[in-house]
């Protein structure tokens, strides 16, 4: 196994390690790991069952795969497909998984296996985090976005009436699984939306690895499973680092919410009906955050503009006016004050100094937010 490096073949299995005491967790990256699931999991199960939660797409194309590998391994194994998509991230959904869970007669010893995008990793994490009051489980991410981000770190959850990701739990995995093969069959579209997420860890605080995806986000995104394999990993890399710092978001870990207050005020606004993905609403938000740094004079407004140059190349959306639909900036404002960073009614933002530095603010007084917003809007 190897540790962060560009130049491993894809199919070495690369290791980074999270590092937070008793909860503390491998993420495996390389290709074809899924079919090397069973083996893999196997020393991590205190009975010989897994129930895996998938969705119907990612069902079609990997479940018997996982399902085989995990019965060669002596691993008993049922599956709970359910409707692929945001709106799957619910109430609703939830109960229908706590219930399936129990209908199987689920067991403190059974195992989850979450496989699939952040949608079926964030509800079967916080299923699992309160069904019998927890049960072991494991993260297979089947997307960029997951694979980089959502399936490490512990953050669970639904989404609300009132907002995103406003209901849920703190609650690691036991492994994290990251086959990066599995990006071969993911639509464009959203390869792009993970694609934003992996931006992201350039913009806080690894400025050389922005530099590297201009010169290589082409190839990621077009195929290369170098390249792909690589950016996993230094994303996997950055993110334990923040949260084995900072697992509960007391302080620092709320970096990695970089463009995200604007983004979440989208998407809620949209409605997580697909129309806006939530890797291209945190490409909006990171410009806009960028933006905004720049309007209070905090940071050069040539890297907002790079930062948009840089994602728009890959065909992601850079602004709210690219989502083809009009938005009411005090309705956005009002999604904003619902966000989890609000401390005594202050929001607290991440801006950056520029690209690499990024920083946590409370002195943006929402007033200067909705005037970059009706200029988006406007533009
Ligand atoms: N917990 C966290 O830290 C965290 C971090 C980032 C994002 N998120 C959440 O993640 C969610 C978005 O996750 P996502 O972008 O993975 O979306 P997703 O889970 O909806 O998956 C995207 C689509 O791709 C399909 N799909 C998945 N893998 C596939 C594959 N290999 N081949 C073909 N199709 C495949 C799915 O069926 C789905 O239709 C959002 O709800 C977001 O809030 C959570
Ligand atoms: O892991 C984190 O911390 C993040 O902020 C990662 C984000 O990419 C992710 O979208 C997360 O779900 C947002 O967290 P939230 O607490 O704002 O819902
Ligand atoms: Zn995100």
């Amino acid at each position: 196994m190897s540790s962060v490096s560009s130049s491993a073949p894809v199919s070495e299995i690369g290791r980074v390690a999270v590092d937070l005491g008793p909860r503390s967790y491998d993420i495996l990256v390389g290709g074809g790991l899924i079919a090397r699931a069973g083996g893999l999991i196997a020393p991590r199960l205190k009975d010989r069952r897994a129930l895996i939660v998938t969705d119907a797409t990612v069902a079609r194309f990997y479940l018997d795969e996982l399902a085989r590998s995990l019965e060669a391994a002596g691993i008993r194994q049922e599956s709970i497909v359910l409707p692929p998509g945001e709106a799957t991230k619910d109430f609703r959904h939830l109960e229908d998984l706590a219930n399936r869970l129990l209908q199987a007669r689920i067991e403190r010893g059974s195992m989850i296996l979450a496989l699939g995008g952040g949608v079926i990793g964030d509800l079967t994490g916080f299923a699992a985090s309160i069904v019998l009051r927890g049960i072991d489980f494991i993260q297979i991410p089947t997307t960029l976005l997951a694979q980089v981000d959502s399936s490490v770190g512990g953050k669970t959850g639904i989404n609300t009436a009132q907002g995103k990701n406003l209901v849920g739990s703190f609650y690691q995995p036991r492994l994290v699984l990251a086959d990066i093969d599995a990006l071969d069959t993911l639509p464009r579209r959203e390869l792009l939306a993970g694609y934003a997420e992996v931006v992201k860890y350039g913009l806080i605080n690894d400025p050389a690895f922005f530099t590297w995806l201009e010169t290589h986000g082409a190839d990621l995104v077009d195929g290369d499973g170098a390249a792909r394999r690589h950016a996993v990993m230094t994303s996997c890399a950055a993110k334990a680092a923040v949260v084995a710092a900072d697992e509960r978001e007391a302080d620092q870990r709320a970096l990695l919410n970089l463009g995200h207050t604007f983004g979440h005020a989208l998407e809620a606004e949209c409605g997580y009906t697909g129309e806006l993905l939530h890797g291209e609403a945190v490409a909006i938000g990171m410009v806009m955050a960028f933006e905004l740094s720049a309007m209070l004079g905090l940071g050069p407004s040539e890297d907002a503009a790079r930062v948009a140059r840089h994602l728009a190349s890959v065909g992601l959306p850079t602004s709210p006016a690219a989502i083809g639909r009009g938005f009411d900036a005090s309705r956005l404002v009002h999604h904003m004050r619902q966000d989890k960073k609000v401390k005594d009614g202050r929001l607290t933002f991440v801006l950056a100094r520029g690209i690499g530095r990024a920083f946590l603010s409370r002195d943006v007084e929402m007033g200067q937010v909705e005037a970059l917003l009706e200029r988006s809007l406007a533009a």
